[in-house]
């Protein structure tokens, strides 16, 4: 063979191997859009050069912060920051992600507290992710839901027997600053415990002393088992702040879609609203009542929508809602608790004059309702309730009167004597939840008049004796109350004989006659 033939050969191989491995050839392209920061302010940030971005989409800035597009202009694009900006520039690059936020779920979140992100706030192990789901969710449809029909136990007196609230309801707390709103939230958190609930503390721009109390206190109580903390501080973005409730939505939604009761806390959702103010007047949106934005009602009415009790086929599970909302002054017509009130299904209002009276928990039994717990309720409730509402809204009535000192007659004497009693057996401490079983017990006592002879400042002792006899001398009975039994006319006569004999020391070494004097 000749060198030239060689040559043509070695050159047709070269050219096969070239052409096979060119067919072969699968250049690693990544296609990234990206934008620029126009300019920077407080908690937000105006982009462009993004055309094909959507709304709500998680874009990637510079330093791991991350936002949300929140506003979509021809021009430009305005996005709330959810970290901190003080290293943002104009100029700088903006990636898209393709997704909206997304936040863990799962059990590996129990115990814990952590942002909306997902991000450990304990100094605990990082959080060990086993799946993420978007923040904002459809809420269930009409026909995937089926009615409450199941209590949530609070534990306190007041609210289970006149108030009460059931798996898969929103119920308001509403009131003043420092009135117990957070403490009836927690103590209904802390009863939860052996009920087979799962409890999420979502609170949103509270004083960072405040949070680290109620985390303590739930940890104290054990209710840290089954409670998640997801927290946003005072100092956090407004961004952070206004996507923390809904992040803790659909924590909640997951364990309520395997079948869970599930309760969540907004506490409070006036400083929500805030955060939504201000970024909207930041993103220039135009504002309307309060300047608050016009679609303020929506972003807290899609949220509470996701509260339900879901159908057997679906699991059966729920989700109880019980927003908190402060109000100023005790104006309860203002513009964020009336749309709050017109969305729950009812409302838990507390008084700040029974605060300075230190009647604790300080609801006003007037002004509070619950337009579905009711056909909830245990079915002893059935005994006491009524009549409770009933002698202690007279005695309420009579009790402005009788300041004036005016001569009263026996009867008005009585419904005195029997409602101050009723207000010292309502009153509860913090943290530590009365079972059915005791409440209905030390009721139907008060009902009956049994606390009548007894000076107000032994009422407690004597309740607490009902307490132990009862259970002491009833235990079987107890459980059926538990059960929901219904009472027959001879349990009754039991549990008034119990308390009768319970409080028999309360009377002996004091002057019975004295007692009313003394109120
Ligand atoms: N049942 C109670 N018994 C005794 N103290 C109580 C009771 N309920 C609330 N308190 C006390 O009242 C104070 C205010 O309670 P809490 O923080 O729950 O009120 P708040 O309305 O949530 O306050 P804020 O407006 O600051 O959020 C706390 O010091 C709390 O310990």
């Amino acid at each position: 063979m000749t060198s030239d033939r060689v040559l043509e050969r070695v050159l047709d191989a070269t050219q096969s191997t070239f052409n096979s491995v060119l067919d072969e050839y699968r250049p690693r392209l990544q296609v990234r859009e990206i934008g620029r920061v126009k300019s920077v302010g407080e908690g937000i940030a105006s982009v462009s050069g993004l055309p094909n971005l959507k709304i709500n989409e998680l874009l990637q800035f510079p330093g791991n912060l991350f936002g949300i597009a929140f506003n979509l202009d021809p021009d430009e694009i305005g996005v709330i920051l959810l970290g901190d900006s003080d290293r943002l520039e104009a100029g700088d690059e903006v990636y898209r992600t393709g997704n909206e936020l997304k936040v863990p779920v799962g059990e590996s979140l129990l115990g814990r507290a952590i942002d909306a992100t997902g991000r450990s706030l304990d100094r605990g192990e990082p959080i060990q992710v086993e799946e993420r789901r978007s923040i904002e969710r459809e809420a269930p449809a009409i026909m995937d839901r089926a009615p409450v029909t199941v209590p949530l136990q609070t534990g306190l007196k007041v609210v289970d027997a006149l108030i009460p609230v059931g798996r898969g309801q929103r119920e308001l707390i509403v009131g003043d600053r420092q009135t117990g709103k957070t403490a009836i939230a927690l103590d209904t958190i802390v009863n939860q415990r052996d009920k087979n609930a799962i409890c999420i503390y979502c609170a949103i721009a509270q004083r960072n002393s405040a949070v680290a109390k109620a985390i303590s206190t739930l940890r104290e109580s054990g209710a840290m088992d089954y409670t998640i903390a997801v927290v946003a501080g005072g100092e956090d973005p407004p961004g952070l702040q206004y996507i923390t409730p809904y992040a803790a939505t659909t924590m909640g939604e997951y364990f309520m879609e395997r079948g869970h009761d599930v309760l969540v806390v907004y506490d409070d959702l006036t400083r929500h609203a805030w955060a939504y103010r201000e970024l909207s007047l930041l993103l220039r949106r135009p504002p309307g009542r309060e300047a608050y934005p016009g679609d303020i009602f929506y972003i807290h009415s899609r949220m509470l929508e996701r509260s339900t009790h879901l159908r057997d086929e679906l699991g059966g599970g729920s989700l109880t809602a019980l927003p908190i909302v402060e109000t100023q002054a005790q104006n309860i017509s203002a513009y964020i608790p009336t749309n709050l009130i017109s969305i729950t299904d009812g409302q838990i209002y507390l008084s700040p004059d029974l605060f300075q009276k230190a009647v604790l928990p300080a609801v006003d039994v007037g002004k509070s309702v619950s337009r579905v717990g009711g056909k909830t309720q245990i079915a002893a409730y059935s005994h006491v309730s009524g009549d409770l509402r009933l002698s202690y809204s007279q005695f309420q009535e009579v009790e402005v009167f009788a300041r004036f000192g005016t001569q009263l007659d026996e009867d008005t004497r009585q419904t005195l004597q029997r409602g101050r009693r009723v207000r010292e057996i309502l009153k509860q401490p913090e943290s530590q939840p009365i079972p059915v079983a005791e409440q209905i017990a030390v009721l139907m006592a008060a009902n009956e008049g049994i606390f009548d002879d007894i000076p107000l400042d032994r009422i407690e002792d004597a309740e607490n004796a009902v307490r132990e006899r009862t259970i002491d001398r009833h235990p079987d009975l107890c459980d059926r109350i538990e059960n929901s039994e219904k009472l027959s006319d001879d349990d009754r006569q039991s549990l008034v004989e119990v308390a009768g004999d319970a409080i028999a020391p309360f009377l002996d070494d004091n002057e019975v006659e004295n007692s009313a004097d003394n109120d």
